[in-house]
């Protein structure tokens, strides 16, 4: 099997001098290409630390944080967005744009990669919003979709370009249970097909069953790696 993600010794810290704080504490972990993985925690526990390590987001400090074979710790900012293009995001912060319809915003997606030409990525923006279920609501802006609806155009353009890779941070985060579940079933579905690997962030314990993994933290260490999903859901 392929390792996507190899972690090794990983700590990290924020803040200067008295005011230094260690967050993540000696974390070792390897990802496979097409597991689905949950990050669980308690808040505060270190898990959108981890997963904005992983992304490229902020820069690794101290370890060894491989991530497709680039060694991130140290790298430098030019080589950290080199490796943000190889990954699809679903987070908070990437929010949709409002004055973009949800066909534009899939296609936003597809901007970073210079090899694709306009037709293309209109025809994959299109095949993607489609298979998520909005073929019929191509030129609706963010603001005249559901929260369910709008979270498939984030999973649109986080997977029309096929990254090996998807970070997503509390995805069903202000859905409601049916939409919850409908949001994750795609992912699953979508990530199988494509082969990704997706490792993501949730507080909800109605999603776990979709995992291979689940990796729970605690104060900033893995406390359990590689526990049976059905620990979880008695
Ligand atoms: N930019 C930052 N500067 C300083 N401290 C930070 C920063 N970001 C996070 N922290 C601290 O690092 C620790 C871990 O935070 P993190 O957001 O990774 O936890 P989390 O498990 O994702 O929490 P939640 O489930 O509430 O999102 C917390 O003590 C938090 O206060």
């Amino acid at each position: 099997m392929t390792t996507v993600i190899s972690i090794q010794n990983l700590n990290h810290y924020f803040g200067h001098g008295t005011l230094r704080k260690q967050v993540l504490f000696n974390i070792n972990l390897e990802i496979n290409a097409g597991e689905i993985i949950i990050l669980t925690g308690p808040s505060g526990s270190g898990k959108t630390t981890l997963l904005t390590l992983v992304g490229g987001l902020r820069s690794a400090q101290f370890g060894s944080l491989q991530v497709l074979e680039r060694e991130l710790s140290g790298a430098s900012a030019e080589q950290l967005v080199q490796v943000r293009r190889c990954n699809g995001y679903i987070f908070q912060a990437h929010n949709l744009h409002g004055s973009l319809t949800a066909l534009q915003n899939v296609k936003m997606g597809l901007e970073l990669h210079q090899h694709i030409g306009q037709q293309q990525m209109q025809t994959r923006s299109v095949q993607m919003l489609e298979q998520v279920g909005l073929g019929n609501h191509f030129h609706y802006y963010p603001a005249q979709l559901s929260g369910g609806q709008k979270q498939r155009v984030t999973i649109a353009r986080a997977l029309v370009s096929h990254p090996q890779i998807v970070l997503a941070d509390e995805p069903t985060a202000s859905l409601d249970s049916q939409s919850g579940r409908d949001v994750v079933n795609l992912m699953q579905k979508l990530a199988k097909e494509q082969g990704c690997t997706i490792l993501m962030v949730t507080h909800d314990h109605r999603i776990l069953d979709i995992a291979d993994r689940i990796v729970h933290m605690q104060d900033g260490r893995l406390v359990q790696e590689g526990t049976i999903i059905q620990n979880y859901l008695i």
